[in-house]
């Protein structure tokens, strides 16, 4: 979306969240061929929006918010009609900002007809392809005379809207923090003396992702002031918008989508797969024979939870199965597993005598284990199961079923996930999909990599090792999903409070040293939140010859303040935030830094 002509000020969060609106729009209406959704008169589009169907008022007022920038209602009647159904009949998100969002829809179904009429136009044409990156930039009528038009009769149908550091949204008073688009712009340039945060490729040394360790000393980096990069930008500077319907490339039940409305050039070039992949030397024998009778139940049927008993598929997590009838994770079981992210120190590491990854970085003379926190699984039903697929103790292997979508962060996090969707407290969002490696081979890929080619952190999947006396190499494994990856490779790092959890799922082998890595919430999480989860990074460890990232989590409770914080005082608020439903924290943020 452009705005020519005028200066329009919005917040990033509105923006983006239009632009979320917008292609689900532009996106059905690709699907179903614009000239094809028909065009009924008022009376029809009232009744078609019965039973919650705004008054005749409310829909005249809509023509009217239209017919002011010179769009005539035949014209504008199938846009509306097509929204209220992608808006599941909600009237509350086509009147909001003043009938915004059906104008701009209105503007980018016009787009996409003249951006189809010069395909068609073109020799060799070729049809559109699903997951093909669409700009949404404005070339058609001159927008700003539509502008001016507007308001010249005093209709100003885009407000300008700012968002405060607390993610309100107010409309657009003067700010201090209106910035130009060249301050805007510093906002996102790498500070001199600090790692990129938004480059993940940080070193050919650099380890996986990790539980958190220990807390030790503190750190002479400093983490930039929180809100700081709360930019709003103007309007009119911007690049065009840029989204991708679906990058899973159809491969995920749902689209993902990809949004870009700050115009950052560069999107990381990677495989979409939807499961892991072996890249070569991984043990892994996925084989039925290797699944014991005591570990599947052949004698179930339908659905596993609602059998009298609980079948063997649940001796795993103590006779319980840990998921609800809706799907949930059991608020007992989520909260063990939260208390480890919480209070790292309280649980005993596993250490082991011949660490693999200290083995693949020196082979002759490995350093000690920096120990590896073991965590409980969940074992999910499967295929010598005589459960059906909808068996309530299939979560994780259905896959992602909630609605997300890649973003760029405001503060200069790089691209980040966010779900456009409520997701109830113990919702599976996804796992972390990647190709599975030995650590040997990620450590010499990593020896291998340059330093400016971006690069994820690869997850090591260490949660059982504490089970096995020594583990070959072939079968310590992790996940890297730099090249080959999942929606999850985008989810950034927050520390303590995450809004979700990684969980270690049992689906398809019985040998723990391969396992899927699923992420559920650990609270209700809002739609439009950005979703994260603690990389387990301890930024004080000193063997860390190069700092991962400097963190802009914003989370109170950040480990890369440099400051110490007492794990009571973690203790406490945390789990404060976590007994509440929304789950945001800061009422004792500062009791807590006095600390
Ligand atoms: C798994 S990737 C996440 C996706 C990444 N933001 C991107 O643009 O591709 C991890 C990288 O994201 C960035 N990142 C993640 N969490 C961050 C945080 N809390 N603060 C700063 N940078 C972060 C770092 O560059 C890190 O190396």
């Amino acid at each position: 979306m452009i705005f020519q002509g005028r200066v329009f000020i919005v917040d990033l969060a509105v923006a983006i969240m239009m632009a979320a609106m917008l292609q689900v729009s532009y996106e059905i209406m690709l699907k179903v061929g614009y000239s094809a959704i028909m065009i009924g008169n008022i009376d029809e589009m009232d009744s078609a929006m019965a039973p919650t169907s705004p008054s005749k008022n409310q829909i005249a007022n809509a023509f009217k918010a239209a017919n002011v920038l010179g769009i005539r209602t035949e014209d504008i009647k199938p846009v509306l009609k097509d929204l209220y159904n992608v808006f599941n009949k909600n009237w509350e998100y086509i009147e909001a900002d003043n009938y915004r969002v059906l104008i701009d829809t209105y503007f980018e179904s016009k787009e996409n007809e003249v951006e189809e009429e010069k395909r068609d136009q073109r020799p060799g044409k070729r049809p559109h392809l699903a997951g093909e990156e669409e700009q949404a930039s404005f070339k058609t009528k001159s927008r700003s005379e539509l502008l001016k038009h507007s308001s010249d009769s005093g209709i100003i149908p885009f407000p300008r809207h700012v968002v405060s550091a607390d993610g309100t949204v107010h409309p657009e008073r003067a700010s201090p923090f209106v910035v130009s688009r060249s301050s805007h712009k510093n906002n996102f340039m790498k500070p001199k003396d600090k790692v990129s945060t938004n480059d993940a490729t940080v070193s050919a040394k650099q380890t996986s992702m990790r539980r958190p360790g220990p807390m030790k000393g503190s750190s002479r980096m400093q983490r930039p002031r929180p809100g700081s990069n709360d930019a709003l930008i103007t309007r009119e500077d911007k690049k065009p918008v840029k989204y991708i319907s679906d990058i899973t490339k159809s491969t995920e039940k749902v689209a993902i989508s990809f949004v870009d409305d700050v115009g950052n050039e560069s999107w990381p070039k990677f495989n979409y797969i939807p499961q892991n992949i072996i890249y070569q030397n991984a043990n892994l024998n996925i084989s039925l024979s290797r699944i014991a009778d005591e570990d599947c139940c052949t004698d179930c049927s339908g659905d596993c939870l609602s059998a009298a008993l609980p079948c063997a598929c649940a001796h795993e997590t103590g006779g319980e199965f840990v998921y609800t009838p809706e799907g949930l994770l059991k608020e007992d079981f989520l909260s063990k597993r939260m208390s480890l992210v919480r209070e790292p120190d309280k649980h005993p590491l596993f250490y082991c005598q011949d660490c693999p990854i200290e083995r693949s970085k020196n082979e002759d003379m490995p350093e000690n284990c920096k120990g590896h926190v073991i965590r409980r699984f969940i074992k999910e039903c499967w295929r010598k199961c005589g459960c059906d697929m909808q068996c309530g103790n299939r979560v994780v292997q259905r896959g992602i079923s909630c609605k997300l979508q890649v973003f760029w962060t405001p503060q200069g996090k790089g691209w980040g996930v966010r779900t456009l969707e409520v997701l109830e407290k113990g919702s599976f969002v996804c796992e972390y999909v990647g190709e599975i490696l030995t650590n040997t081979e990620l450590y010499g890929r990593n020896m291998e990599s340059t330093g400016t080619e971006r690069h994820t952190y690869p997850v090591t999947l260490d949660a059982d090792w504490g089970s096995e006396q020594i583990l070959r190499d072939e079968d310590a494994l992790c996940l890297d999903a730099t090249l080959h990856g999942n929606v999850a490779r985008f989810i950034n790092h927050r520390c303590f409070d995450a809004n979700l959890v990684d969980i270690p799922v049992q689906v398809e082998t019985p040998d723990r040293h391969y396992y899927h890595l699923a992420f559920f919430t650990t609270r209700k999480v809002n739609a439009f939140e950005e979703l994260n989860w603690d990389y387990g990074i301890d930024f004080y460890d000193e063997d860390h010859p190069i700092k991962a990232f400097q963190c802009s989590c914003g989370s109170p409770y950040c480990r890369n303040q440099g400051k110490i914080i007492s794990h009571d005082a973690i203790e406490k608020v945390i789990t404060e935030a976590y007994n509440k439903d929304s789950g945001i924290v800061g009422s004792d943020e500062l009791a807590l830094r006095s600390k």
